[in-house]
């Protein structure tokens, strides 16, 4: 018998069971911060509504949400969503304005700095009709109507949740966009209710567990995961570039049980601990998602933590999260003969995985199932067409990253479809690569990059190093860790670059077309 995963609603209305609980922690700094209780998160939620119907926000209306804020986030998307509107959930970047043109949102919630780029870049111009200003700021009222989101203090009612159809549009989020354009991904209620069930399942927490969220939209759903969700302050423009303090602080104050975050915001706690030789006592299980996690960062990060602890890798996409996890003590499993890449794992429960368009050693492309895969892109029929399918009674979602199933039903990685390198003679993934060069000593990550036209292409080994790693070191760790690679002999350049480019909303995703356009000559 499959029983119904709980939907968002059903997870709001559990809030009300505990009151007085401590739900969300909103980090203003390294040291102050506000609790917001179950009770107060509610009444919030409910006021944020009232407000958002008084200002015309109907059912089926899209917004955009842009605020930094945890508090005014998790407001607003709860208080969208129990009207029965789609919040739009993408990072201030450059083709914001191409992104919001196919959506077509008629409102756009943000904080002051969010409504002045709107403005400057012309986000949303000729669609927005409905624009909200959270938080206080100076240019406010010249930028849209206030929304009033200070945190209440509990005591109003509670929001009715009508339970809705599972077929209802419950949220857009974009992808990050390292592989094109980022595309807007269609959450219905079924889907986000499947997404719930399977972070249930890799979360398993406990009540009084406690949540560090390094990735803010996250922090809207740890509440619903029955955890207390900490915020900290994290530089979402820049996640790398976050004191590392900031993380540390509250992850210890509060005594974080579970901490989730990509490998780069993972890197700062790790190395912020060994620096001050601290350690995490309270932490029993670590997620870390978005790229690959390397066993160097993985080992690291234990030194922190209690014996017992676990270290995840959770494999997903935007439009599927999550799919599978594995734990860092399996990482380093080799390989079975023949393949090469990074082990993800078995599926989760309830996900199924395939490969689409195997080779003759079972290489292709990565497809999944499950009720947490998103069933189409917004206004992109092209790319829903190109990426879904439905085949065994289910909608399977084509991934775009290449892979191999094991005979022990693990899932394997080696990079994505659009950042193959394909050579005279020679197909090149990046993971087969990168996993073995990134154990090099000095080595801070590498990418294996194309250059010229696909089926002509060199490739080139781009290297970050560690800071004051000398190169001819380098380059003989390379040589060590990569001579018996059978695919080594294809890399025609060893290129250096002290920082690579990477995506905004994790710093882990490597911008591989940058770096080719820079191994090529075109510095950018
Ligand atoms: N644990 C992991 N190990 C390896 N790769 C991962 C892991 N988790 C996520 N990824 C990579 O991240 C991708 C998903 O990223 P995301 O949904 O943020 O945007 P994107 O797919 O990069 O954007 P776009 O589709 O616009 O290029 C996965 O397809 C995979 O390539």
């Amino acid at each position: 018998m499959t029983v119904a995963p709980d939907s968002v609603f059903t997870r709001l209305a559990r809030l009300t069971e505990h009151p007085r609980a401590t739900v969300l922690v909103r980090c203003a700094g390294a040291l102050s911060g506000q609790d917001v209780t179950a009770a107060q998160l509610l009444d919030g939620c409910r006021r944020t509504a009232d407000a958002l119907r008084a200002a015309g926000v109907r059912r089926g209306d899209k917004a955009v949400v842009m605020t930094r804020d945890a508090y005014h986030l998790v407001a607003c998307v709860y208080a969208l969503i129990s009207l029965g509107a789609v919040p739009v959930l993408i990072e201030p970047r450059a083709e914001v304005r191409r992104c919001l043109d196919e959506i077509a949102p008629g409102v756009f919630i943000g904080e002051p700095l969010a409504h002045v780029a709107r403005r400057a870049l012309g986000w949303g111009r000729g669609q927005v009709r409905t624009a909200l200003v959270t938080g206080r700021g100076l240019p406010g009222r010249l930028l849209g109507r206030s929304l009033p989101l200070a945190v209440p203090d509990g005591s109003g009612p509670l929001p009715p949740v009508p339970e809705p159809r599972p077929d209802d549009l419950a949220m857009i989020a974009f992808t990050s966009g390292s592989t094109g354009q980022p595309k807007g991904v269609e959450y219905r209620c079924a889907t986000l209710a499947g997404q719930l069930a399977a972070l249930d399942a890799v979360l398993r927490a406990e009540p009084g567990d406690v949540l560090l969220s390094c990735f803010l939209p996250f922090a809207a759903l740890g509440p619903l995961l029955g955890l207390t969700t900490v915020a900290p302050q994290v530089d979402h423009l820049a996640p790398a570039r976050t004191p590392p303090g900031s993380l540390v602080g509250p992850l210890r104050r509060h005594r974080a049980t579970h901490v989730l975050g990509s490998p780069a915001v993972l890197g700062l706690i790790a190395g912020h601990c060994v620096r001050h030789g601290l350690t995490l006592p309270s932490v029993r299980r670590v997620l870390s998602f978005g790229a690959p996690l390397r066993p160097r960062l993985a080992e690291m990060l234990a030194k922190a933590l209690p014996p017992g602890a676990e270290i995840l890798s959770v494999y997903g996409a935007t439009e599927c999260l999550p799919v599978a996890a594995i734990d860092a003590q399996e990482l380093r499993v080799r390989p079975p003969a023949g393949h090469v890449g990074t082990c993800l794992g078995r599926p989760l429960p309830g996900v199924r995985a395939r490969i689409l368009d195997a080779d003759g050693t079972g290489l292709g492309e990565i497809a999944v199932a499950g009720p947490m895969v998103s069933p189409a892109y917004h206004a992109r029929p092209d790319a829903t067409r190109a990426a879904k399918s439905l085949a065994d009674g289910a909608l399977w979602h084509r991934t775009g990253d290449l892979g191999r199933l094991d005979g022990e039903g693990r899932l394997w990685y080696l990079g994505r479809s659009a950042h193959l390198v394909i050579g005279e003679g020679f197909a090149l993934t990046t993971e087969d690569i990168e996993a073995a060069a990134d154990t090099a000593a000095g080595v801070r990550r590498t990418a294996l990059v194309g250059v010229g036209a696909a089926g002509r292409q060199r490739a080139v080994l781009c290297v970050e190093p560690e800071p004051g790693a000398r190169r001819d070191a380098v380059v003989e760790a390379l040589r060590a860790v990569l001579g018996d690679h059978p695919d080594a002999r294809r890399i025609a350049t060893v290129l250096f670059h002290p920082r690579f480019p990477t995506d905004i909303r994790h710093n882990s995703k490597i911008d591989r077309a940058r770096l080719a356009t820079y191994a090529a000559g075109g510095r950018r």
